[in-house]
Order: structure tokens, then C-alpha cells, then sequence
């Protein structure tokens, strides 16, 4: 199957200036207008995303007759990937609402970026999932620089999980290497970003980037 990659900030929209909001050193410095351009960027990914699930149609009785609408039948398993991800899942989740949750804990290795996106290394350290057998698995990270935490992360959810009838990813920022990197590694994948940049520096952050969304959201990490 085709890998399919999306940005959202290829055409002019509201999502432009979200990112400008979470990219600015200056506004960054407001935490309440982090999340919240996170979370907005999560609801417009996933109006995107949602162009591609399935759907059954439904009537529905009003007041005064009926109408058919299309109704979501495809079953949702969102992936977090803490920490960074918490906001963007947020907006995610509000968007689909009944969709189960499966969460994987990791980072990048104390000092393993010092060699550049070639010496980068995860660790990871918890997963908990309910069945991905048959089910639409959507994995959501706002940074995509190498790629090496989200597929380790599938690893860890489909060892426990199963295998998933599709895979999407949605991210905020992507770097290009990063995509060809789960393109490589995942097949199929369908990459969902608000925006892609060109390149990472010599510690494997994105350029121009945003810096480390989880020290934005959460504080500086010890
Ligand atoms: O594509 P990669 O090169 O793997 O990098 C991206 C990862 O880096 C960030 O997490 P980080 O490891 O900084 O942990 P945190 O969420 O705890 O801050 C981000 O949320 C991704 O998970
Ligand atoms: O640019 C990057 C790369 C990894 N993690 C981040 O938070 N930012």
C-alpha cells in the first residue's frame, strides 16, 4: 500500500497562524496559548484525517422528518506518546470522542543526539493498548524530526496490540527526513502535519522547529 503525506499548511487557513503562535520564542512564553494552538492544530488535523475513515449512513429523526448523514464506523485506537503529545491529543480526542486511547512512554537516550539523527536512540519504557487488531491506530507526536520515536512506538503498541487495519500519524511539525524515515520503516502510513520543515541541526531538533514541545507544555525536564 501507498504512503500518503498531507500538510495543512499548504494552503493559506487559520491553522498558519496557530503555528505561527506555538513556533514564536515570543508566545511561547504563554503556556495557556501553547496548549491551546496545540489543541486547535489537533482539531484541524483531524477534520483532515477524518476525510479518510469510513462511514455508514444513518437517519435521523428531527423534530419535523428525517435525514441521512454519514456516520463513522471506523473503529479509532489514538496513540500518545508522552509527553509532548498531551495537548495535540487533546484536540484530537474532542474530535473523536469514543475513540479508545493507547499510550507509550519514551524518550530520546540522555545524550545519544550528540552524533546527530544517525546516533539518536529511544527508550522505551511502558505501552498499554487495547486491541489494535482490525482497527484504525492513529499515532499523534507534534515533533517528527528522525521518525525513531514513532516507530518504536508502533513496535511497542502492535507487540502487545496486534496489527492494525491502517496507521495514520499526526504531527505539528515534521522534518522531511523524518517522514521518509516512517515511510521507510512503516509502510502504508499516512502522515498528517501542519506544517514540514526543511532540516534538523546537529542534535536532531527540527529547523526552524519550535524547540522541545515537551519542556513547552510541561516545564524543563530534569
Ligand atoms: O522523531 P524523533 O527524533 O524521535 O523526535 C521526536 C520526539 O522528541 C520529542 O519527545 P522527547 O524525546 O523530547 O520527550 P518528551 O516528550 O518527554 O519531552 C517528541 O515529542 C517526539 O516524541
Ligand atoms: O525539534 C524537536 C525534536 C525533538 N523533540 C522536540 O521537542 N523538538
Amino acid at each position: 500500500m501507498m504512503s500518503t503525506l498531507f500538510v495543512l499548511s499548504e494552503q493559506p487557513s487559520i491553522a498558519h497562524h496557530f503555528l505561527a503562535d506555538v513556533r514564536s520564542l515570543e508566545k511561547q512564553r504563554d503556556r495557556r496559548l501553547f496548549w491551546e494552538s496545540m489543541e486547535r492544530l489537533g482539531y484541524l488535523l483531524a477534520y483532515e484525517l477524518s476525510k479518510q475513515l469510513r462511514y455508514e449512513w444513518v437517519t435521523v429523526t428531527t423534530p419535523l422528518g428525517t435525514k441521512q448523514h454519514y456516520c463513522l464506523s471506523s473503529p479509532l485506537v489514538l496513540g500518545v506518546i508522552l509527553r509532548a503529545a498531551i495537548p495535540l491529543y487533546e484536540g484530537v480526542r474532542r474530535m473523536f470522542p469514543e475513540a479508545d486511547t493507547a499510550f507509550v512512554g519514551e524518550y530520546r537516550k540522555e545524550g545519544s543526539e550528540k552524533k546527530g539523527a544517525a546516533g539518536v536512540e529511544i527508550e522505551q519504557f511502558y505501552a498499554a493498548t487495547p486491541s489494535l487488531s482490525g482497527r484504525t491506530l492513529i499515532l499523534i507526536d507534534p515533533m517528527l524530526a528522525t521518525g525513531k520515536s514513532i516507530v518504536t512506538a508502533y513496535r511497542a503498541l502492535t507487540d502487545k496490540g496486534g496489527t492494525p487495519q491502517a496507521l495514520h500519524i499526526i504531527s505539528v511539525i515534521a522534518a522531511r527526513q523524518g517522514v521518509e524515515y516512517v515511510q521507510k520503516h512503516l509502510p502504508g502510513v499516512h502522515c498528517w502535519t501542519a506544517d514540514l520543515d526543511p532540516a534538523l541541526n546537529d542534535k536532531a531538533y527540527i529547523v526552524p522547529g519550535l524547540g522541545d514541545a515537551g519542556d513547552l507544555a510541561f516545564g524543563e525536564k530534569l
